[in-house]
Protein backbone atom coordinates (compact mmCIF):
# COMPACT_ATOMS: atom_id res chain seq x y z
CA UNK A 1 0.00 0.00 0.00
CA UNK A 2 1.32 3.57 -1.34
CA UNK A 3 1.88 6.66 1.52
CA UNK A 4 -1.30 8.30 1.87
CA UNK A 5 -0.83 12.14 1.28
CA UNK A 6 -0.86 14.90 4.45
CA UNK A 7 -3.02 17.29 2.17
CA UNK A 8 -2.12 20.69 3.15
CA UNK A 9 -3.46 22.75 0.56
CA UNK A 10 -6.89 20.85 1.52
CA UNK A 11 -6.48 21.60 5.12
CA UNK A 12 -5.56 25.00 4.92
CA UNK A 13 -8.64 26.14 2.41
CA UNK A 14 -11.11 24.16 5.38
CA UNK A 15 -8.89 26.22 7.89
CA UNK A 16 -9.53 29.67 5.52
CA UNK A 17 -13.44 28.74 5.87
CA UNK A 18 -13.29 28.76 9.62
CA UNK A 19 -11.74 31.73 9.81
CA UNK A 20 -13.80 33.78 7.67
CA UNK A 21 -16.47 33.07 9.65
CA UNK A 22 -14.55 34.71 12.68
CA UNK A 23 -13.35 37.56 11.09
CA UNK A 24 -17.26 38.09 10.39
CA UNK A 25 -18.03 37.77 13.74
CA UNK A 26 -15.18 40.20 14.91
CA UNK A 27 -16.52 42.67 11.79
CA UNK A 28 -19.88 42.60 13.86
CA UNK A 29 -17.87 43.94 17.20
CA UNK A 30 -16.36 46.26 14.82
CA UNK A 31 -12.75 44.91 14.87
CA UNK A 32 -11.46 44.74 11.16
CA UNK A 33 -7.93 42.46 12.03
CA UNK A 34 -4.94 43.50 9.77
CA UNK A 35 -2.11 41.82 9.60
CA UNK A 36 1.47 43.96 8.40
CA UNK A 37 4.57 42.42 6.40
CA UNK A 38 7.91 43.71 6.95
CA UNK A 39 9.67 42.54 3.63
CA UNK A 40 13.48 43.88 3.47
CA UNK A 41 15.05 43.65 0.03
CA UNK A 42 14.62 41.96 -3.44
CA UNK A 43 14.91 37.98 -2.82
CA UNK A 44 12.07 36.72 -5.14
CA UNK A 45 11.17 33.61 -2.51
CA UNK A 46 10.35 36.37 0.09
CA UNK A 47 8.15 38.81 -1.78
CA UNK A 48 6.57 35.36 -3.48
CA UNK A 49 5.93 34.15 0.19
CA UNK A 50 4.49 37.92 1.41
CA UNK A 51 2.46 38.30 -1.56
CA UNK A 52 0.87 34.88 -0.95
CA UNK A 53 0.53 35.77 2.82
CA UNK A 54 -1.41 39.29 1.52
CA UNK A 55 -3.43 36.99 -0.74
CA UNK A 56 -4.95 34.97 1.99
CA UNK A 57 -5.69 37.59 3.67
CA UNK A 58 -7.81 39.30 1.19
CA UNK A 59 -9.52 35.62 1.28
CA UNK A 60 -10.67 35.84 4.51
CA UNK A 61 -10.96 39.31 5.53
CA UNK A 62 -8.03 40.08 7.14
CA UNK A 63 -6.76 44.20 5.84
CA UNK A 64 -3.51 44.34 4.54
CA UNK A 65 -0.56 46.82 5.82
CA UNK A 66 2.83 46.34 3.53
CA UNK A 67 6.39 47.98 4.38
CA UNK A 68 8.95 47.20 2.15
CA UNK A 69 12.66 48.25 2.32
CA UNK A 70 15.51 48.41 0.81
CA UNK A 71 18.20 45.72 1.06
CA UNK A 72 20.57 48.42 2.41
CA UNK A 73 18.38 49.77 4.75
CA UNK A 74 20.16 50.51 8.52
CA UNK A 75 19.04 48.72 11.57
CA UNK A 76 18.03 52.24 13.00
CA UNK A 77 15.16 52.59 9.96
CA UNK A 78 13.91 49.41 10.39
CA UNK A 79 13.38 49.50 13.75
CA UNK A 80 11.60 52.90 13.30
CA UNK A 81 9.08 50.81 10.85
CA UNK A 82 8.58 48.27 13.65
CA UNK A 83 7.95 51.03 16.30
CA UNK A 84 4.98 52.64 13.45
CA UNK A 85 3.54 49.46 13.72
CA UNK A 86 3.78 49.20 17.01
CA UNK A 87 2.08 52.02 16.83
CA UNK A 88 -0.64 51.65 14.47
CA UNK A 89 -4.16 50.55 15.73
CA UNK A 90 -4.82 49.52 12.11
CA UNK A 91 -2.49 46.54 12.38
CA UNK A 92 -3.54 44.05 14.80
CA UNK A 93 -0.54 41.72 14.14
CA UNK A 94 2.61 41.68 11.76
CA UNK A 95 5.62 39.90 11.08
CA UNK A 96 9.07 40.30 9.79
CA UNK A 97 9.81 38.07 6.88
CA UNK A 98 12.67 36.44 7.18
CA UNK A 99 15.74 36.03 6.46
CA UNK A 100 16.77 39.23 6.85
CA UNK A 101 19.88 40.82 5.51
CA UNK A 102 23.06 39.90 7.12
CA UNK A 103 24.28 43.25 8.22
CA UNK A 104 20.98 43.02 10.58
CA UNK A 105 20.73 42.39 14.01
CA UNK A 106 17.59 39.84 13.37
CA UNK A 107 17.17 38.76 17.10
CA UNK A 108 16.99 42.52 18.05
CA UNK A 109 13.98 43.34 15.44
CA UNK A 110 12.57 40.14 16.66
CA UNK A 111 12.50 41.16 19.90
CA UNK A 112 11.67 45.09 19.62
CA UNK A 113 8.21 43.63 17.71
CA UNK A 114 5.06 44.39 20.24
CA UNK A 115 4.76 40.73 21.52
CA UNK A 116 0.88 41.09 21.28
CA UNK A 117 1.22 42.14 17.74
CA UNK A 118 3.29 39.20 17.06
CA UNK A 119 1.63 37.29 14.24
CA UNK A 120 4.61 34.57 13.76
CA UNK A 121 4.90 33.51 17.55
CA UNK A 122 9.00 34.49 17.41
CA UNK A 123 9.33 37.29 19.73
CA UNK A 124 11.14 35.90 23.21
CA UNK A 125 8.10 36.62 25.42
CA UNK A 126 6.15 34.15 23.24
CA UNK A 127 8.66 31.81 23.03
CA UNK A 128 9.24 31.87 26.66
CA UNK A 129 5.59 31.25 26.99
CA UNK A 130 6.00 28.03 24.59
CA UNK A 131 9.02 27.50 26.67
CA UNK A 132 6.90 27.60 30.11
CA UNK A 133 4.38 25.36 28.42
CA UNK A 134 1.36 27.93 28.87
CA UNK A 135 -1.29 26.23 27.18
CA UNK A 136 -3.86 28.22 26.72
CA UNK A 137 -3.99 28.90 22.24
CA UNK A 138 -5.57 31.83 23.37
CA UNK A 139 -2.69 33.14 25.68
CA UNK A 140 -0.21 33.68 23.00
CA UNK A 141 0.34 32.45 19.35
CA UNK A 142 2.72 29.44 18.21
CA UNK A 143 5.19 29.91 15.45
CA UNK A 144 3.62 28.99 12.13
CA UNK A 145 5.49 26.25 10.67
CA UNK A 146 5.18 23.82 13.70
CA UNK A 147 1.59 24.64 14.71
CA UNK A 148 0.79 23.67 11.09
CA UNK A 149 2.69 20.29 11.02
CA UNK A 150 0.38 19.68 14.36
CA UNK A 151 -2.76 20.49 12.70
CA UNK A 152 -1.81 19.12 9.67
CA UNK A 153 -1.65 15.85 11.25
CA UNK A 154 -4.43 16.49 13.28
CA UNK A 155 -6.49 16.99 10.64
CA UNK A 156 -5.87 13.49 9.27
CA UNK A 157 -6.09 11.73 12.74
CA UNK A 158 -2.17 10.75 13.01
CA UNK A 159 -1.65 10.65 16.59
CA UNK A 160 1.53 11.57 17.82
CA UNK A 161 1.32 10.34 21.60
CA UNK A 162 4.22 8.00 22.04
CA UNK A 163 4.96 8.10 19.00
CA UNK A 164 9.30 9.00 18.51
CA UNK A 165 9.70 12.25 16.18
CA UNK A 166 12.75 13.34 14.81
CA UNK A 167 13.24 16.77 13.73
CA UNK A 168 16.09 17.26 11.23
CA UNK A 169 17.13 20.74 11.96
CA UNK A 170 17.86 23.45 14.70
CA UNK A 171 16.25 26.53 13.03
CA UNK A 172 14.61 29.01 14.74
CA UNK A 173 11.54 29.25 12.69
CA UNK A 174 10.74 25.35 12.49
CA UNK A 175 12.90 22.69 14.48
CA UNK A 176 13.81 24.49 18.04
CA UNK A 177 9.66 25.54 18.47
CA UNK A 178 8.86 22.32 17.21
CA UNK A 179 10.51 20.15 19.48
CA UNK A 180 8.63 22.29 22.34
CA UNK A 181 4.97 21.90 20.84
CA UNK A 182 5.64 18.20 20.15
CA UNK A 183 6.51 17.67 23.86
CA UNK A 184 3.38 19.12 25.29
CA UNK A 185 1.36 16.88 27.34
CA UNK A 186 -1.56 16.99 24.93
CA UNK A 187 0.65 15.75 21.95
CA UNK A 188 2.85 13.91 24.29
CA UNK A 189 5.40 12.61 21.49
CA UNK A 190 8.72 11.92 22.25
CA UNK A 191 11.34 14.05 20.51
CA UNK A 192 14.67 13.56 18.93
CA UNK A 193 16.52 17.30 18.00
CA UNK A 194 18.90 16.48 14.70
CA UNK A 195 20.94 19.17 13.04
CA UNK A 196 24.24 19.35 11.24
CA UNK A 197 26.26 18.07 14.29
CA UNK A 198 24.66 14.99 14.46
CA UNK A 199 26.96 12.09 14.19
CA UNK A 200 24.90 8.93 13.05
CA UNK A 201 21.59 10.31 11.33
CA UNK A 202 20.65 7.15 9.60
CA UNK A 203 20.75 5.27 13.29
CA UNK A 204 17.98 7.84 14.41
CA UNK A 205 16.35 7.76 10.93
CA UNK A 206 15.81 3.87 11.51
CA UNK A 207 14.43 4.55 15.25
CA UNK A 208 11.36 6.99 13.94
CA UNK A 209 7.57 6.89 13.75
CA UNK A 210 7.86 10.43 12.43
CA UNK A 211 10.45 12.22 10.56
CA UNK A 212 10.12 16.30 10.25
CA UNK A 213 12.87 17.00 7.65
CA UNK A 214 13.64 21.33 8.26
CA UNK A 215 17.26 21.33 7.00
CA UNK A 216 16.91 22.96 3.86
CA UNK A 217 18.91 20.38 1.88
CA UNK A 218 17.56 18.68 -0.89
CA UNK A 219 16.56 15.29 -0.73
CA UNK A 220 19.02 14.36 1.97
CA UNK A 221 16.10 12.33 3.96
CA UNK A 222 16.24 8.69 1.22
CA UNK A 223 14.11 5.74 1.52
CA UNK A 224 17.13 3.44 2.84
CA UNK A 225 17.19 4.48 6.70
CA UNK A 226 13.58 4.54 7.02
CA UNK A 227 11.48 2.59 9.35
CA UNK A 228 7.94 1.20 7.12
CA UNK A 229 5.16 2.94 8.03
CA UNK A 230 7.07 6.10 8.87
CA UNK A 231 5.24 9.63 8.84
CA UNK A 232 7.34 12.18 6.98
CA UNK A 233 7.16 15.55 6.89
CA UNK A 234 8.34 17.93 4.51
CA UNK A 235 9.17 21.16 5.23
CA UNK A 236 12.68 22.31 3.77
CA UNK A 237 12.40 24.27 0.47
CA UNK A 238 15.25 24.25 -2.19
CA UNK A 239 15.43 25.75 -5.98
CA UNK A 240 17.58 23.19 -7.66
CA UNK A 241 18.30 23.21 -11.70
CA UNK A 242 15.78 20.59 -13.07
CA UNK A 243 18.16 18.82 -15.18
CA UNK A 244 15.91 17.79 -18.56
CA UNK A 245 14.69 21.34 -18.39
CA UNK A 246 17.55 23.23 -17.28
CA UNK A 247 15.19 25.57 -15.31
CA UNK A 248 14.68 25.83 -11.41
CA UNK A 249 12.20 23.90 -9.22
CA UNK A 250 11.44 23.24 -5.96
CA UNK A 251 12.46 20.67 -4.10
CA UNK A 252 11.80 19.54 -0.70
CA UNK A 253 14.49 17.78 1.89
CA UNK A 254 12.92 14.24 1.59
CA UNK A 255 13.39 12.30 -1.32
CA UNK A 256 10.60 11.49 -3.21
CA UNK A 257 11.64 7.10 -3.26
CA UNK A 258 11.40 7.93 0.41
CA UNK A 259 7.58 7.70 -0.09
CA UNK A 260 7.48 3.86 -0.55
CA UNK A 261 8.83 3.11 3.27
CA UNK A 262 5.87 6.08 5.08
CA UNK A 263 2.46 5.46 5.81
CA UNK A 264 1.75 9.19 5.46
CA UNK A 265 3.87 11.87 3.59
CA UNK A 266 3.17 15.76 3.12
CA UNK A 267 3.75 16.56 -0.80
CA UNK A 268 6.20 19.82 -1.00
CA UNK A 269 4.56 21.65 -1.90
CA UNK A 270 1.67 21.11 -1.64
CA UNK A 271 1.84 20.29 2.01
CA UNK A 272 3.86 21.75 5.14
CA UNK A 273 3.74 25.43 3.51
CA UNK A 274 0.15 26.09 2.81
CA UNK A 275 -0.28 25.21 6.52
CA UNK A 276 2.29 27.65 7.55
CA UNK A 277 0.20 30.42 5.83
CA UNK A 278 -3.14 29.22 7.28
CA UNK A 279 -1.29 29.50 10.96
CA UNK A 280 -0.36 33.00 10.30
CA UNK A 281 -3.66 33.82 9.55
CA UNK A 282 -4.98 32.10 12.83
CA UNK A 283 -2.26 33.67 14.94
CA UNK A 284 -3.57 37.30 13.40
CA UNK A 285 -7.14 36.45 13.79
CA UNK A 286 -6.90 35.04 17.67
CA UNK A 287 -4.44 38.57 18.09
CA UNK A 288 -8.05 40.43 16.89
CA UNK A 289 -9.84 38.33 19.12
CA UNK A 290 -7.97 38.75 22.41
CA UNK A 291 -7.97 42.64 21.29
CA UNK A 292 -11.71 42.43 20.86
CA UNK A 293 -12.40 40.32 24.41
CA UNK A 294 -10.19 43.02 26.29
CA UNK A 295 -11.65 46.51 24.59
N1 LIG B 1 8.75 35.77 9.26
C1 LIG B 1 8.81 34.54 8.72
N2 LIG B 1 9.73 34.30 7.77
C2 LIG B 1 9.79 33.05 7.24
C3 LIG B 1 8.87 32.03 7.64
C4 LIG B 1 7.94 32.35 8.64
O1 LIG B 1 7.11 31.48 9.07
N3 LIG B 1 7.93 33.60 9.15
N4 LIG B 1 8.87 30.80 6.98
C5 LIG B 1 9.60 30.67 5.73
C6 LIG B 1 8.92 31.16 4.50
N5 LIG B 1 7.45 31.09 4.50
C7 LIG B 1 6.75 32.02 5.16
O2 LIG B 1 7.19 33.11 5.42
C8 LIG B 1 6.76 30.17 3.65
C9 LIG B 1 7.42 29.26 2.87
C10 LIG B 1 6.71 28.44 1.98
C11 LIG B 1 5.35 28.55 1.88
C12 LIG B 1 4.56 27.77 0.92
O3 LIG B 1 3.34 27.83 0.91
N6 LIG B 1 5.19 27.05 0.02
C13 LIG B 1 4.46 26.39 -1.04
C14 LIG B 1 5.28 26.46 -2.31
C15 LIG B 1 5.64 27.88 -2.62
C16 LIG B 1 6.03 28.13 -4.06
O4 LIG B 1 5.44 27.52 -4.96
O5 LIG B 1 6.88 29.02 -4.26
C17 LIG B 1 4.17 24.96 -0.66
O6 LIG B 1 4.90 24.40 0.18
O7 LIG B 1 3.21 24.42 -1.21
C18 LIG B 1 4.69 29.43 2.67
C19 LIG B 1 5.38 30.25 3.54
C20 LIG B 1 10.91 31.43 5.83
N7 LIG B 1 10.69 32.77 6.28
Amino acid sequence: MGARTLDGRAASAAIKVELAQRVAALAEQGVTPGLGTVLVGDDPASHSYVGGKHKDCAEVGISSIRRELPADVSQEDLEAVIDELNADPACTGYIVQLPLPGHLDTNAILERVDPDKDADGLHPTNLGRLVLNVSDPMASPLPCTPNGIVELLRRHDVDLAGRHVLVVGRGVTVGRPMGLILTRREINATVTLAHTGTKDLDALLAQADVVVAAAGRPHMIGADALKDGVVLLDVGVSRVEDPETGKKRLTGDIDPAAAEKASWISPNPGGVGPMTRAMLLLNVVEAAERHAGAR
